[in-house]
């Protein structure tokens, strides 16, 4: 469960980049957190994750306060950042077990959790070689990868599915959907309308730091008049003109 309470960031004193935002997401569902670009989703990440603090309001997981109990609460989630070009000398194998030892995976544990992701992620014989050498999807895979290795509750995904092929993509959205449906959360965020329908329980839409629409897609497409398609709706309530 993520609890976002009125969570404000400005920048240099003048760039709201998120404003008052308040969303709270339960347990089981998968949420795309959908807005055009310098909408203010990577910045709410950021602070989800504890890489920068708000300026205002109070965020928690799994009912842990992050600036109160700021280790536990980063326990809680595994995190893929939207650019995946960290760690490069590193082989994808060394990687994830750097990632394994800050989680403390026991080894057995490790040994498995690897084999079925790198399995599903066809990564198997790449493993043994040097992240430099990956191409942008595979970097992708391994972070992912190295974010899951602890089996965390909670995932936050900045922008997922770009750069994957059709095939990993297909897999890493049934992985989402199997997490969420064990109970647990998946927080992702797009600016790509149709994966959000394809694989979302809930949409948050934030425009300028600001939250438009939360609800269902069903919801969503309630809003959406005979001659208008969901496209519409959604330039419509990210629109630049005042
Ligand atoms: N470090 C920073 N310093 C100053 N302003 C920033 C900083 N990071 C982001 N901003 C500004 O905050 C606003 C929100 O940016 P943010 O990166 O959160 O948007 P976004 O929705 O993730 O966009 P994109 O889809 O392009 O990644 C934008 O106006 C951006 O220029």
């Amino acid at each position: 469960m993520i609890e976002i309470k009125n969570v404000t960031k400005v920048y240099g004193g003048k760039v709201k980049a998120v404003d008052n935002l308040s969303l709270t997401l339960k347990p089981g569902e998968i949420f795309g957190f959908l807005g055009p670009n310098g909408a203010g989703k990577t910045t709410t990440i950021k602070m989800l994750t504890g890489i920068t603090d708000p300026d205002g309001g109070e965020i928690l997981v799994n009912g842990i306060d992050l600036s109160k109990d700021p280790i536990r609460y980063k326990n809680q989630f595994g995190f893929v950042p939207d650019s995946p070009d960290i760690f490069l000398r590193l082989k994808g194998i060394e990687y994830l077990n750097f990632m394994g030892d800050i989680y403390q995976v026991d080894s057995t544990l490790r040994k498995e959790r690897i084999e079925s992701l790198a399995k599903r992620f066809d990564m198997e014989n790449a493993l043994n070689d040097s992240i430099s050498s990956y191409s942008h999807g595979m970097r992708q895979k391994i972070i992912l990868m190295g974010a899951l290795i602890h089996d965390p509750s909670l995932w936050i995904l900045d922008e997922p599915m770009t750069g994957l092929d059709p095939k990993s993509s297909f897999y890493l959205k049934e992985m989402m959907r199997e997490h969420a449906d064990k109970g647990n959360v998946v927080f992702f965020s797009t600016h790509v309308l149709e994966v959000a329908e394809k694989v979302c329980d809930r949409v948050g839409i934030i425009n300028k730091g600001k939250l438009m629409f939360c609800g269902t897609m069903n919801e969503l497409r309630a809003m959406v008049s005979e001659n208008e398609g969901l496209e519409q709706i959604f330039l419509e309530m990210t629109n630049d003109e005042e």
